[in-house]
């Protein structure tokens, strides 16, 4: 653990293949294979004089039952790493991470990705902070799959933002990972104000004997792949190309809470979820499927107002699991957006919203077939 002065409690989180067992805030997740998830650790204020040391950059491994902080922080070291927010761990950022993982093979060290949450951006300009894609869990269950050893996860503070480029980098790369080799992005920005481009990690890693590795971006249909593009495909509802650019559907949790108990009188129960802490994409019907209690079932999901009844918010979301029926009240429910159907219509009447809904499932269910 670092030392030195901090009024802050910094916290993070490494999310590794050693040591404890990933426990699943809700069912919806999974422990993957090979990912485990080092326990919530808060580092205490440490009272030291300023100016502020380097350690308020933080990547605090987490101890945990059996394994000894340093253990941790030693499996740590001597790897390669790549910075970024990964959210949505797009395209983009799978040939990064798989450039990663390629050059901690030949250097002998553990494959690392180290991100800041919440993302600066809700730090500085909080009112311009978009929500996001994935949560941290999801992000390193992705990464997992990557081949990706450890997710270190800092949390972002107005003192992290402030450290120079430079600071940062002898902070995090140099002292702390004691890092062999960094892979980025070309467009790759770190330090304050996002000062530190490509050039200057290159010659920082040069000065340390640090191989530097700067990946190819990956574009589809001749733009480049980020985040922010897949969030604008979101909200025009275009959740299809979303998941070609994340290799995965568009992936919503949520609580079941109790609606207007309208939907059963129209034949179709649907499961309102609450407490959704990612993007929702535009209003809309939308083919996907529901993982509940493990089990995934096909789903036609309605996103948005239900102008037929003056009723919902515009980020209202109700999913129809096709073929189930059961009390979902207070479930978890994960829902995989594949395909959009429509968008959303006022109906004359009951009959003519119920026969839509048929039809809605039908054309859900074609969406979803294996093509
Ligand atoms: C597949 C699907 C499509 C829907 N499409 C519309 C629509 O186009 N217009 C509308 O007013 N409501 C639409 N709804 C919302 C229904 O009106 C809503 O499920 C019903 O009012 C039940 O609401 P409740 O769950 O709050 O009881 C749709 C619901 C589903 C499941
Ligand atoms: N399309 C891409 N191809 C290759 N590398 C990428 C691509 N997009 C981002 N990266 C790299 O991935 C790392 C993390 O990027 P980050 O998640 O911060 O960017 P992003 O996806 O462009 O997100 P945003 O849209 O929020 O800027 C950086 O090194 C960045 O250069």
């Amino acid at each position: 653990m670092a030392s030195g002065h901090t009024d802050l409690a910094f916290q993070a989180r490494g999310l590794g293949t050693i040591g404890g067992d990933f426990r699943p805030h809700s069912p919806d997740r999974r422990q993957s294979a090979k990912l485990r998830v080092l326990a919530p650790f808060t580092a205490q204020p440490l009272r030291l004089p300023p100016p502020p040391a380097l350690s308020q950059l933080v990547t605090e491994i987490v101890s945990i039952p059996d394994i000894t902080l340093p253990a941790v922080d030693a499996a740590l070291q001597g790897g390669v790493v790549s910075i970024g927010n990964f959210d949505g761990v797009h395209l983009g950022h799978a040939g990064l991470l798989g450039q990663t993982r390629q050059l901690a093979d030949r250097l002998g060290g553990p494959a690392i990705a180290c991100l800041f949450d919440p993302h600066p951006i809700a730090i500085l300009r909080p009112e311009l902070a978009p929500k996001r894609l994935t949560s941290v869990e999801e992000r390193a269950r992705r990464m997992t799959k990557l081949g990706i050893d450890f997710l270190v996860v800092c949390q972002t503070s107005p003192d992290l933002l402030n450290l120079s480029a430079e600071r940062f980098f002898d902070a995090l790369v140099r002292d702390h990972l004691k890092c062999r080799g960094v892979v980025e992005g070309e467009n790759f920005c770190f330090g304050k104000d996002r000062r530190g481009d490509v050039d200057l990690l290159r010659t920082l890693c040069r000065d340390q004997g640090i191989e530097f590795r700067v990946a190819q971006m990956e574009s589809a249909d001749g733009a480049m792949i980020s985040s922010t593009r897949i969030r604008d495909l979101l909200a025009a509802g275009n959740v299809r190309d979303a998941a070609a650019m994340m290799a995965t559907p568009h992936l919503i949790c949520g609580v079941v809470a109790q609606g207007d108990r309208r939907g059963r009188t129209l034949g179709f129960p649907t499961a309102n979820l609450e407490q959704i802490d990612v993007v929702i994409p535009t209003g809309g019907v939308y083919a996907g499927f529901a993982t509940v209690a493990a089990a995934r079932h096909p789903a036609a999901i309605h996103i948005g107002e239900s102008p037929t009844f003056q009723s919902g918010d515009p980020t209202k979301v109700e999913v129809h699991l096709i073929g189930f029926s059961g009390d979902l009240y207070g479930q978890t429910i994960s829902v995989e957006l594949v395909d959009r159907v429509r968008g959303v219509v006022r109906f004359d009447s009951v009959a003519a919203i119920a026969d839509q809904l048929r039809k809605d499932i039908q054309s859900a269910q074609q969406l979803l077939e294996p093509s």
